[in-house]
């Protein structure tokens, strides 16, 4: 790739004080921002990779000022035991000593869910080919059921976090990515009190939301139900408003959502619930509407007794004890009914069909590694590709100023009569990386498109 003209030089000051680690990448732009840094998107100028697109975090320091943040080294040390087709994937990592940020490279995924679903909602107005949500879904399942056999619970699985490969050989691939709050757990489970809750308020499980002390992997499944739905009405299936003043986790709204469309929870159903502090101690409050007449199956329109249905009710079944694991998901009878699931999920369902281009992911081009913002280069600088794609390189600058840039904007902004505004994405990191033997691997190899 052309380097232009105004890019900086080995010999220019700045680009000396650039880490060794960071001369292999050309910067292209932002991508997002989450709840602990940035996201950046850059291109690989080893020789074998020339030109190959990567995504870059940087974290932001802890609030202490004392280096890496916890959270950040706990998600590397995830990462770098985690490999499968469907866990975004860790390429480098780095330390800039002088300011203690750290920088991780995974493998560039073009799309995201929220992103899809979004176009479907607002520019097509039309659902998601069964093929496409059924293969979405078995591929959220393998990678889930990779991470839940080797004792990773994601606890912040929302649609903004699984991200779909764009074109190229993996296209159409789903790779599960920020794992910044996973943890690695052992049974006998760890008490999780210290912790607060992590997982964004619209999929976070009833039990968290009621006061439970220990995580179980039924919470990342509840996750899923919720986001199956999604890719089903096109809509968040529970947008509880968050009481930021409440006592956390408790949230009254997402629960009275969930009651609304599920029917209250009894004993009978969950015997273990009344074992939960925020049960027992909001009584009234909670039990104040009772609700009696479950709707699901009409808001997201399947008919009651079809596999979609069935799986997706056991998903989001009460009792974490109850509810449906990955493994038992990944073998239910929707998988095995036509349309069969494959490793593309974003070709036609069926020859006619027309395909679905999905936007680009949005590119802040002029957003550099610590924040600054460039002046607006001449596009006659770029390579002719460069000149199709909108892409200018960026300058990579010292690393020793702080950040302070607004969000990417990703919440819809009109259209929405039915989409409340409220925290859609929840922010978090991800891992990934590392060689090890899993038992419960589970190749995409089961269906036609394999
Ligand atoms: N490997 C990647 N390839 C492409 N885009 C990515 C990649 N990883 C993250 N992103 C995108 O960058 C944006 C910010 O991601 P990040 O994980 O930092 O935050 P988030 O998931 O939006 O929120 P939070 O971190 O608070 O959970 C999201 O739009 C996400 O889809």
């Amino acid at each position: 790739v052309p380097v232009p003209s105004w890019n900086l030089g080995p010999g220019n000051p700045r680009q000396r004080a650039r880490p060794a680690w960071l001369q292999q990448y050309e910067l292209v732009g932002k991508i997002g921002e989450g709840t602990y840094g940035l996201v950046y998107l850059a291109r690989r100028q080893q020789p074998l990779h020339r030109g190959v697109r990567i995504a870059i975090k940087k974290f932001k320091q802890s609030k202490e000022g004392d280096g890496v943040s916890p959270t950040a080294i706990r998600e590397i040390m995830l990462l770098r035991e985690c490999i499968h087709d469907n866990i975004v994937k860790l390429v480098n990592v780095h330390i800039n000593y002088v300011d203690m940020s750290l920088y991780l490279a995974f493998d560039y995924a073009e799309h995201d869910l929220y992103e899809i679903i979004r176009h479907h909602r607002e520019k097509l107005s039309s659902p998601i080919n069964q093929y496409t949500v059924k293969s979405l879904l078995w591929q959220i399942l393998n990678g889930l059921n990779y991470l839940h056999s080797n004792w990773i619970i994601h606890r912040d699985l929302k649609p903004s976090n699984i991200l779909v490969m764009g074109d190229g050989e993996e296209q159409g691939v789903v790779k599960i990515g920020d794992f910044g709050l996973a943890r690695v757990h052992q049974a006998p489970l760890k008490p999780l009190c210290d912790n607060g809750v992590v997982v964004t308020i619209w999929y976070r499980a009833p039990e968290l939301l009621l006061g439970a002390k220990h995580y179980t992997s039924a919470v990342d499944m509840w996750a899923v139900g919720c986001i199956f739905a999604e890719l089903l009405t096109l809509k968040p299936l529970f947008q509880g408003i968050e009481d930021k003043n409440g006592q956390n986790p408790f949230q009254l709204d997402q629960l009275d959502k969930i009651f609304k469309t599920l029917g209250h929870p009894t004993a009978d159903r969950w015997p273990t619930l009344l074992n939960l502090p925020f049960w027992q101690a909001n009584r009234n409050l909670i039990q104040g509407r009772k609700y009696e007449n479950p709707g699901l199956y009409s808001i997201v329109q399947q008919p009651a007794k079809s596999p979609a249905f069935d799986l997706l009710s056991k998903m989001l079944e009460y009792d974490p004890a109850k509810r449906i694991s990955a493994a038992q998901a990944l073998d239910h009878q929707y998988f095995r009914t036509e349309p069969l699931p494959g490793r593309n999920a974003l070709v036609p369902g069926s020859p006619g069909e027309k395909v679905v281009h999905y936007p680009a992911r949005p590119v802040d081009y002029s957003t550099d590694f610590d924040g600054s913002t460039a002046p607006p280069q001449s596009n006659t600088n770029l390579a002719p590709q460069q000149q199709q794609r909108g892409e200018h390189m960026m300058q990579v600058p010292a690393m020793h100023q702080p950040l302070h840039l607004p969000a990417i904007q990703r919440m819809p902004q009109n259209n929405m009569n039915n989409f409340s505004s409220v925290n859609q994405q929840g922010r978090r990191k991800e891992p990934d990386s590392g060689n090890q033997n899993y038992n419960n691997y589970q190749p995409l190899n089961k269906s036609r498109r394999m």
